[in-house]
């Protein structure tokens, strides 16, 4: 790469848009061009890819109908991806309740989600989050949860790179629409952003704020392979 990092963003359904706003608004020494993805020859271009949030279950209908499902898992295999809510269902290797019908994965991340675990629409919330490795880490980051998915487990893989928790919610502000309370500093429950080797996973929403510090993050992973492990 020289000097320019071609960021795709998997435009099949969902808030791509605002990701590709996100990313247009980071001024960083490489050039960042965002680029959306939707056919193979996108995918090709692209150093790096945003599965972004929307509906998992139709995301992974769309990939499939253009031919992009088993690409996408190639791509996972060696590119940075990062997945927020509905992305990061997909990035997941394991799913507890798949929509009837079941739930094509990426399977790119060693780990367990629920989707939903914090209820519907209704039970929407932001939290302040305090993420490792962010520019200026000691400035929360608002956490905009919407039918976020909950991280259950982190699975072990001796053969995967390790996992990396980079934030997780306040005990304070968990939602009362958690289906048992959490009161234990170490529930997995509490994990919204982790990073494993080139993969990065965020259960809520950085592109819904203003703040570009998650979408500089995650150039940085693609300029740099590896650097913030
Ligand atoms: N905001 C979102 O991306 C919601 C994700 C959605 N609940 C799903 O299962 O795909």
């Amino acid at each position: 790469m020289q000097g320019k990092a071609v960021i795709g963003i998997l435009a099949l359904q969902g808030a791509f848009v605002e990701h590709e706003t996100a990313l247009r608004k980071i001024s960083s020494q490489i050039k960042v061009c965002p680029l959306l993805v939707r056919t193979l020859d996108d995918l090709a271009k692209c150093d790096g890819l945003i599965v972004p949030g929307g509906e998992s279950t139709t995301i992974a209908l769309l990939a499939n109908l253009a031919g992009l499902l088993q690409p996408l898992r190639e791509f996972t295999k060696t590119k940075p991806v990062w997945g927020t809510c509905a992305g990061a269902i997909l990035l997941a290797e394991a799913v507890e309740n798949p929509k009837k019908g079941g739930q094509e994965l990426l399977n790119g991340m060693t780990l367990t989600v629920a989707r939903n675990g914090w209820g519907p629409q209704v039970d929407s919330f932001e939290a302040p989050l305090i993420v490792e490795g962010l520019q200026d880490p000691h400035n929360a980051f608002t956490g905009i949860f919407i039918r976020a998915p909950v991280i259950t487990a982190i699975n072990s893989s001796p053969d995967q790179p390790p996992m990396r928790v980079i934030a997780r919610l306040p005990l304070g502000v968990v939602p009362k629409s958690a289906s048992t309370p959490i009161d234990n500093e170490d529930d997995p429950r509490r994990i919204v952003a982790v990073q494993q080797g080139n993969h990065l996973l965020t259960t809520f929403h950085p592109e819904l704020t203003k703040d570009g510090r998650f979408h500089e993050y995650f150039v940085r992973m693609c300029v740099v392979p590896f650097l913030s492990c």
